[in-house]
């Protein structure tokens, strides 16, 4: 009998809180390695909350989150950096750097002592621009990117970094049809490789498109988490985004419009 793959990351009776309100309670979620979970719900639901507790930059207030079998506390940071990371919701440029160097800054969990790249991290670090599109733009100045520009260096550097498990806000922003589609087949391609994917995303036919299994947070702080088909129903999502959806099938796969 085939043994399921130890998870990569697991959450066990969640609960979140931010000032007073409750964002989720007793919540499960067992990632591993060849899926992708996505986190729904609407505006202030607590999708990137979750994300960050799922980071291990928050902790959560009841439960437990453990990486890989251990809980953060066990991690040194730069050991925790080499197996989960972050794509955040906005990308801090505070100072004038070029796109390669920015991508760089995602090797970094794997330096050695000195802290100096060499030309493999730079092998890597261009691979990943080319891989998003942006090979040519390696010598432009990060703050003269457009918004969809930046948000492809931003999943460059997260790929360059190269973690077995990768948590992403809202990849898709700033993105127009085709690079969403793009940026998303890629994400797919590394969970299909044995990595494992958590990502938050606005919309639902992209989730349905994407995902195994979802986690759909409704605002009110319930939580509903399973296989994509237990979760993606009109009613749920109706109930949870506050608007009537309903379900259509077209070639074979669900797609939600607005009633
Ligand atoms: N530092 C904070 N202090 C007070 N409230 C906070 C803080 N951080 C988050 N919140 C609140 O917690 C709730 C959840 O926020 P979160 O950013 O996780 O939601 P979200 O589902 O990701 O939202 P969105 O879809 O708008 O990005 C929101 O109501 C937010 O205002």
């Amino acid at each position: 009998m085939k043994h399921p793959a130890a998870p990569l990351l697991e959450a066990s009776h969640l609960a979140l809180r931010v000032g007073g309100c409750r964002l989720c309670g007793d919540l499960d979620l067992c990632l591993r390695a060849g899926e992708c979970w996505v986190l729904l719900g609407p505006n202030g639901a607590g999708k990137t909350t979750l994300l960050h507790t799922l980071a291990g930059l928050r902790a959560p207030d009841a439960g437990e989150v453990r990486l890989d079998g251990r809980p953060y506390a066990a991690w040194r940071g730069q050991q925790a950096a080499r197996f989960r990371g972050l794509l955040a919701q906005q990308q801090p440029d505070q100072f004038a750097s070029t796109v390669l160097e920015t991508v760089l800054v995602g090797r970094h969990p794997h330096l050695g002592r000195w802290g100096w790249e060499g030309p493999e991290d730079e092998r890597i670090a261009r691979a990943a621009l080319d891989s998003v599109g942006l090979g040519e733009l390696a010598a432009r100045d990060i703050l003269s990117l457009s918004g969809g520009e930046r948000q492809r260096v931003a999943l460059a550097a997260l790929l360059a970094q190269s973690p077995r498990v990768l948590l992403l806000d809202e990849p898709t922003n700033h993105l127009d049809l085709r690079y969403q589609i793009a940026v998303l087949d890629l994400i797919r391609a590394r969970a299909d490789s044995g990595h494992g994917v958590v990502m938050v995303l606005h919309d639902i036919n992209l989730a349905a498109r994407y995902a195994d299994r979802i986690v759909l947070l409704d605002g009110r702080g319930g939580a509903q988490a399973g296989t994509r088909d237990e979760v993606l129903r009109a009613d749920l999502l109706g109930a949870a985004f506050g608007h009537p959806l309903v379900r259509h099938e077209i070639d074979g796969r669900a797609a939600f419009l607005p009633a």
